[in-house]
């Protein structure tokens, strides 16, 4: 499951009562990692546009344990919302101990259709929005020498068809966070930033969106939810999951890039491509 260094000795009870801010936690992934974090003690802080269904996943929380539970909701197409979010954990918590940044927008699973509003909305909503929290948090996050976590997806590693608004956002992360990193550790910041590359994972947008073009089964959003806490808190430089299908991907775009062209395709259904 990790890339860079074998499991370390996870303890549920690194997150008791940690303060944990979640975006993206009103379903799917998000919204497990809310559960996970609530039943290991910790507070959280979550964030997505739906309020009903926030307020029922805070609920949840309570139910499950969490030392608190809060929602703030609103759309990260502003990068003035993603600031209002960390301020929040300022004025609830006077700090923060981990950046959950996993929320996406809408986009399409599709040949690309040349709408560059798309491409430009997606990258302030699915990229910009994790920058401006990140800077936001940072003085919190230095001062706890907490960790910031990014949900990325291989399609933020290797290419693929009918993704590419979704995809370029992927990659900016990957570039931006990567470079960050290497930053903090010239700079001494003891700041944590792991990346979590995902496959397919069986939440209900993305089972809606691609289970008739895609021949592979998705992986559990329960357990994919726990490796991404896991990973953000043994400070992993980058999860991978599953590793079975999203190691060897891209290890074979370094090495067989050829071969990895024709096994993508391959993973579509008939017609798809
Ligand atoms: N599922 C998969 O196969 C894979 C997922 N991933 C990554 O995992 C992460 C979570 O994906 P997944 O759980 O499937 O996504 P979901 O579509 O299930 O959840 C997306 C979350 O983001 C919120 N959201 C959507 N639009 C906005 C917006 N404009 N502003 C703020 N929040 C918004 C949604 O809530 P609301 O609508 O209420 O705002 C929801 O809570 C993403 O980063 C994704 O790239 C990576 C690889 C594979
Ligand atoms: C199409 C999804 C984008 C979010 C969306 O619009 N959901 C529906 C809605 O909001 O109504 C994509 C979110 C996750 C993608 C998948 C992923 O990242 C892993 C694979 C990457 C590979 O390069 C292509 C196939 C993926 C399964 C990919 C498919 C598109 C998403 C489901």
């Amino acid at each position: 499951v990790y890339f860079y260094s074998g499991p370390g000795n996870f303890s549920e009870e690194m997150l008791r009562g940690k303060r944990v801010i979640v975006t993206g936690a009103s379903s799917g992934i998000g919204e497990q990692m809310a559960y996970h974090l609530a039943r290991m003690g910790a507070h959280v802080l979550l964030t997505a546009r739906t309020e009903a269904k926030l307020q029922k996943v805070v609920d949840k929380c309570l139910d499950l344990g969490a030392a608190s539970a809060r929602y703030v909701s609103g759309s990260m197409e502003s990068t003035a919302f993603a600031e209002e979010v960390v301020k929040e954990a300022e004025i609830t918590w006077g700090g923060l101990d981990m950046l959950i940044l996993n929320h996406i927008g809408h986009s399409f699973f599709d040949f690309f259709n040349g709408d560059v509003d798309h491409v430009r909305k997606l990258m302030e909503t699915n990229f910009l929005s994790y920058v401006a929290m990140t800077v936001s948090a940072l003085p919190m996050l230095k001062e706890s020498e907490g960790s910031i976590v990014v949900v990325s997806s291989i399609s933020g590693k290797v290419a693929s068809p009918f993704t590419a608004p979704y995809s370029a956002t992927k990659f900016a992360l990957e570039g931006f966070f990567s470079s960050l990193r290497h930053e903090f550790i010239i700079e001494n910041v003891n700041v944590s930033i792991t990346l979590c590359i995902l496959g397919y994972i069986n939440t209900e947008n993305a089972v809606r969106t691609v289970s008739h073009v895609i021949k592979g089964a998705p992986a559990p959003k329960e357990e994919c939810a726990l490796e991404i806490i896991r990973s953000g808190a043994l400070r992993q430089r980058e999860l991978h999951y599953p590793a079975s299908i999203v190691t060897p991907t891209v290890l074979l775009r370094d090495f067989a890039p050829d071969f990895l062209d024709g096994l993508v395709r391959s993973n579509l259904r008939h017609g798809a491509a």
